[in-house]
């Protein structure tokens, strides 16, 4: 793994090498992986059986957890030599999220979930200060883009349907250009239509923003504009999970 952490520029968008991860009180490690690399702007499908620890990937890779052994960079910067704060803010500046359950703040609107991405960025701030682009405008842009009309984006999310709060949960994601969207069974709420057109929305502005995608599905007919399709089956070689164990 390279450890230039300057600007993230050139480097591969993530670097998985020599990950050892067991969770506090399990008899088994859930992830053992020697090698894992996205390169920037490449978008990847990561599929896997049920338990079988995307979950708990994507929160290494986010540095939302540290594993025992090995570790991960994002854009070049090793997660582990950052402090718990310094992590924190690393996260809000390069990575964004979506979960499956939105993590919306209910009372505020669609306009201003989408905005905090920002509010909590100062870098998210910059690129787009230097793109051209105010964050007001780019939530509007952003919120055009993924279908939600001018009268949702002004609504508390809270009031808004399943599918638009999900993509109002993307625009905040995408909102300032990080460079690494992960995206954690972000459709598992949708029908099979607009299941489709959402990742394609995601894969479009992930390609227009140039950031790499780690997105996680059970389905994989959902995979097929991917660059890739990666089984966890296959770079995990941990023994065994603990329901198996
Ligand atoms: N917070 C936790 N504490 C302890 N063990 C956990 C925790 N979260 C997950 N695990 C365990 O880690 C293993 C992998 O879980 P994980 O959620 O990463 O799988 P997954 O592939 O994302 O599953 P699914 O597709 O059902 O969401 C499971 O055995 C699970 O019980």
């Amino acid at each position: 793994m390279t450890s230039d952490a300057a600007s993230g520029a050139g480097c591969a968008a993530v670097a998985v090498g020599g990950l050892r991860y067991r969770w506090p009180k399990a008899r088994v490690d859930c992830l053992a992986i020697d090698d894992l690399t996205l390169a920037a702007g490449e978008r990847v499908f990561l599929r896997g059986p049920s338990g079988s620890g995307k979950t708990t990937l994507l929160s290494l890779v986010g540095g939302v957890i540290q594993p025992q052994a090995g570790g991960v960079c994002v854009a070049g910067q090793p997660l582990s030599r950052l402090s718990a704060g310094a992590r924190d803010r690393f996260r809000a500046d390069n990575i964004g999220f979506v979960f499956q359950l939105f993590n919306l703040l209910p009372y505020l609107s669609a306009r201003d979930n989408i905005l905090l991405a920002c509010r909590f960025s100062a870098a998210r701030r910059a690129r787009l200060r230097a793109a051209g682009v105010t964050a007001q405008a780019e939530a509007g842009r952003l919120a055009a883009r993924l279908d939600l009309d001018a009268g949702a984006i002004e609504r508390p999310a809270a009031e808004l349907s399943v599918g638009q709060q999900q993509r109002v949960a993307a625009a905040r994601a995408l909102i300032g250009r990080p460079g690494l969207i992960i995206a954690d069974e972000p459709t598992s709420a949708l029908d099979a239509d607009r299941q489709q057109a959402f990742v394609d929305l995601l894969l479009g502005e992930c390609a227009a923003s140039g950031a790499a995608l780690l997105f996680v599905s059970h389905d994989l007919r959902l995979a097929a504009h991917f660059d890739r399709v990666l089984d966890l089956a296959q770079i995990n070689h941990a023994t065994a999970v603990e329901a198996g164990a």
